[in-house]
């Protein structure tokens, strides 16, 4: 059967066909010849059984009477059949009474029946007995031959074998012609196939030549042969599709095999990596990835070729013409239908532009545009990283708040494209001082933050802090002019001050403002107390805010009195806060946390209106002659305001008040901080048609030289000279030198704080225009004042004046 396996199918037919002919006909023959053996041997002895029995009846009466002829001539009529060989009889003493033999050839009866023996081999015999009534008294032997049998069983061979050839013959042609109808056909279907998988055609089809089973079959082949087709259209049109779409993707696509190798790349892959190469290799590709993104691309290459896990990551290329590319790339693995990894399938596109974009916008979101520095949120960001190391490292970090001192002013005065210059010029300033691992960031308008990392002890930090004062002390040139800006910084250390982000920053704010307080241009470390005292004036803030929004102010009258002939020559209004719960609040108590906020703005525009409206009332009233000058107090910011002029303006329109009754007072320390740019706004101011007054006149340090360039109408001594006349001989000297030299200047002279008749007879020795002070009288209110002048002018017009 092994052996068959091998055969051609034309082959196993005809064998087959042979060998089952063959064994049919051959056990056929066999059982047939067995059969014809048996019944003729049957027989055979059937008729030896009758022929005997006659014989050894007939010998009864010839043996008992001796009669040897008679049986002799009994036993030759066994002549009539051929195949009796031998006959012989025995009497009752088994000696020889007779015998027959067909020919001399054959072996005579022996004398003795006990030596008789079949005479040959091929012979059958048989034994009867012979009987008197019921005594035995001789015995019958026949020998029959069986070559008449083995005669006719030849040939029967002979004829089988005779079939049985004609058969085999029969049988290879029947095969034959089997073979031409079953294998004929299905050769066909194998040359049609063969001839499809040449020409790679499937639109070639199998000729059907039969209705039967092979038939369908060629059918079933065509029907397989149609759909492959239709898959193969399709599969082409779907390539056709893939090819075109990958050729015009904006998408670079490529596909790498098992053994790592690039089997295909589109158009905009190679435009995308500005190759050339017919045939890229994946190693062409690993060598264009920017080194810094290398291990991290082979890694995640990695996860896909051994996890196969698909991965999606950015990295950078570097072009043969040394350009940077920044490209996204997605890559998964692709299998075919029955789950066999083929290889990698992949896409990349040009991020580029996008990440330029996502650069800037990430500069944007974490950089001061202007500077260049950090800005809030990255410094935070930063402050926070450094804190989570210093817990962990057990060093320090100091965070300094700095807020440029005059920067308004400065920017107002020369401009924001001055003041951009400015806080550019800071910033590189800011950045050469400290160290590379410190960070520098503008927060917001004028301030600064600084982030010193790695702080073993506070005197690292005030090195730096002077360092900075000091830096920034030095001129810059801006438009042609020196400008000399200083700093306040306020510095807060963690994690001893705290490890809170927000908490540090509030601190460092805080101190700032203590510096502030102390003067400018220095720094202070962050208290606890001074938090207390800061958030008293955040506390403070918030409740000025409630009371410019509910005009909780109200305004006293203090009078100006000429001491030559004492007549009103005009009044000072003094604000006060009605507090609804802590009452009359003076100024001194919030004028310096409004001034600090810019909320003295607000406040200044309100004092301003009410006193020219309640004043020009008076005048109205004919209770103040229309020579009286009302004086209002400027704070720095007020007088800073580049609005300045025109409220002024405003509010004289407004009440209608002279511009001539209206007097401002501006402190000498305004007016010193920066002596050009005040002359510059006191010009300004005088155009509107106002007169300009000195307060605390001696306090400031003024040099006689500015004094003489300012253009003032009037200079107020300062309370402190006045209060020791006429104690202290200096104080005298001063105001008395004040006095005269004011005069010089042809300004006049107002004396503050006169308490005592010594001091009025002093000022008045000494020439002094006005007095002002607790003598003539406190602050009034409006209701105080109107009464007090209607009582003055009873006494002037009485000429009884008497302090
Ligand atoms: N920017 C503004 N500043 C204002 C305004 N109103 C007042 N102020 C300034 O507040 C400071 C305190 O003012 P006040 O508590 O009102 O004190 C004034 C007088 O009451 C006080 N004075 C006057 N005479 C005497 C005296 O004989 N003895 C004595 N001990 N004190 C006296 O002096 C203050 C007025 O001083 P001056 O302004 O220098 O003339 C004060 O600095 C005010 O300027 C405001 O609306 N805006």
């Amino acid at each position: 059967m092994q052996a068959l396996q091998t055969q051609s199918l034309r082959r196993k037919l005809v064998i087959i066909s042979l060998i089952t002919t063959g064994l049919t006909l051959l056990l056929s023959n066999l059982a047939y010849m067995s059969l014809e053996y048996y019944l003729s041997r049957h027989d055979a002895q059937n008729k030896l059984s009758v022929l005997g029995e006659v014989i050894a009846k007939r010998a009864t009466t010839a043996l008992t009477f001796n009669d040897y002829d008679l049986l002799h001539t009994n036993l030759r009529t066994l002549k009539a059949d051929k195949n009796i060989v031998r006959g012989c009889i025995y009497d009752e003493n088994q000696q020889l009474a007779a015998d027959y033999r067909i020919s001399e050839q054959e072996t005579a009866c022996p004398k003795l029946l006990t030596h008789l023996q079949s005479s040959h081999s091929n012979n059958f015999s048989q034994y009867f007995v012979i009987r008197l009534e019921r005594a035995h008294i001789g015995t019958l032997y026949l020998e029959n031959s069986r070559q008449d049998l083995l005669n006719r069983f030849n040939q029967f061979m002979l004829f089988s074998v005779v079939i049985l050839a004609v058969a085999v013959v029969l049988a290879v042609f029947l095969a034959n012609q089997l073979q031409e109808v079953v294998v004929r056909p299905m050769r066909e279907l194998s040359n049609t196939l063969q001839d499809i998988m040449n020409k790679k055609d499937y639109s070639i089809r199998a000729s059907k030549e039969s209705n039967d089973e092979l038939g369908d079959l060629v059918d079933l082949f065509n029907g397989l042969l149609g759909t492959v087709e239709e898959e193969n259209a399709s599969l082409k049109t779907s390539e056709e599709r893939f090819r075109k779409l990958t050729a015009l993707s904006p998408v670079g696509i490529f596909q790498v095999d098992t053994k790592q190798q690039l089997q295909y790349v589109n158009q905009r892959w190679r435009d995308i990596h500005g190759m050339d190469d017919p045939e890229p290799s994946l190693q062409e590709w690993f060598d264009q990835v920017h080194p810094a993104d290398l291990v991290m691309v082979q890694q995640t290459w990695n996860r896909l070729v051994v996890d196969h896990k698909s991965i999606a990551l950015e990295l950078r290329l570097v072009r043969r013409d040394g350009s940077h590319t920044w490209i996204h790339l997605l890559a998964g693995t692709l299998h075919d239908r029955s789950g066999e990894l083929l290889g990698y399938l992949g896409a990349i596109s040009d991020i580029s532009e996008l990440k330029a974009a996502q650069i800037q916008m990430e500069h944007l979101a974490f950089y001061d545009p202007l500077t260049g520095l950090a800005n809030r949120r990255l410094f935070k960001n930063r402050l926070d990283k450094s804190i989570k190391s210093v817990l962990r490292s057990g060093a320090s970090v100091a965070l300094m708040f700095l807020d440029m001192d005059q920067f308004k002013r400065i920017n107002d005065t020369l401009g924001h494209d001055a003041g951009d210059i400015l806080l550019k010029e800071v910033a590189v300033r800011l950045n050469a001082t400290v160290r590379e691992n410190d960070t520098v960031s503008r927060i917001g308008g004028d301030e600064f933050t600084i982030l010193l990392t790695d702080v073993h002890q506070t005197s690292d930090v005030l090195v730096v802090a002077e360092k900075l004062l000091r830096t920034l002390a030095k001129p810059i040139r801006i438009k042609g002019q020196d400008i000399v800006t200083t700093v306040s910084i306020g510095i807060t250390l963690t994690p001893e001050d705290s490890t809170d982000v927000n908490t540090l920053m509030k601190n460092a704010d805080l101190a700032m403002y203590r510096a502030k307080e102390l003067g400018r241009n220095n720094y202070q470390f962050f208290s606890e107390d001074m938090n207390h005292s800061i958030l008293e004036h955040l506390a403070l803030e918030k409740e000025l805010k409630e009371a410019i929004q509910r005009e909780q102010f109200t305004l006293m009258f203090q009078p100006k009195i000429s001491l030559f002939d004492y007549h009103i020559t005009g009044v000072e209004t003094l604000i006060r806060w009605q507090h609804p719960d802590k009452g009359l609040i003076p100024p001194d108590s919030f004028i310096p946390v409004a001034e600090e906020t810019g909320q003295i703005l607000e406040i200044g525009d309100w004092v301003l209106e009410q006193s020219c409206r309640q004043i020009s009332s008076l005048i109205r009233d004919g209770v103040l002659s229309a020579s009286t000058k009302v004086a209002v107090n400027l704070s720095a910011k007020q007088f800073t305001d580049p609005d300045l002029a025109d409220r002024i303006r405003n509010v004289i329109d407004i009440s209608q008040i002279p511009p001539q009754c209206l007097e401002l007072e501006i402190t000498e320390s305004t007016l010193m901080d920066d002596v050009e740019t005040a002359i510059h706004i006191m010009q300004e101011v005088k155009k509107t048609g106002v007169s300009i007054a000195i307060d605390d006149f001696g306090t400031g340090y003024s040099s006689l030289a500015y004094i003489k360039r300012f253009p003032i109408d009037v200079l107020k001594v300062d309370r402190s000279f006045v209060m020791d006349i006429p104690q202290d001989q200096n104080d005298m000297a001063i105001t008395a030198a004040v006095i005269a030299m004011a005069h010089k200047l042809s300004l006049e002279v107002v004396a503050e704080g006169v308490e005592t008749e010594e001091q009025l007879h002093f000022l008045r020795r000494n020439n002094c225009d006005e007095g002002q002070g607790y003598l003539f009288s406190r602050p009034l209110s409006l209701g105080q004042l109107h009464q007090f002048l209607r009582e003055n002018e009873h006494k002037r017009q009485a000429n009884n004046y008497q302090i």
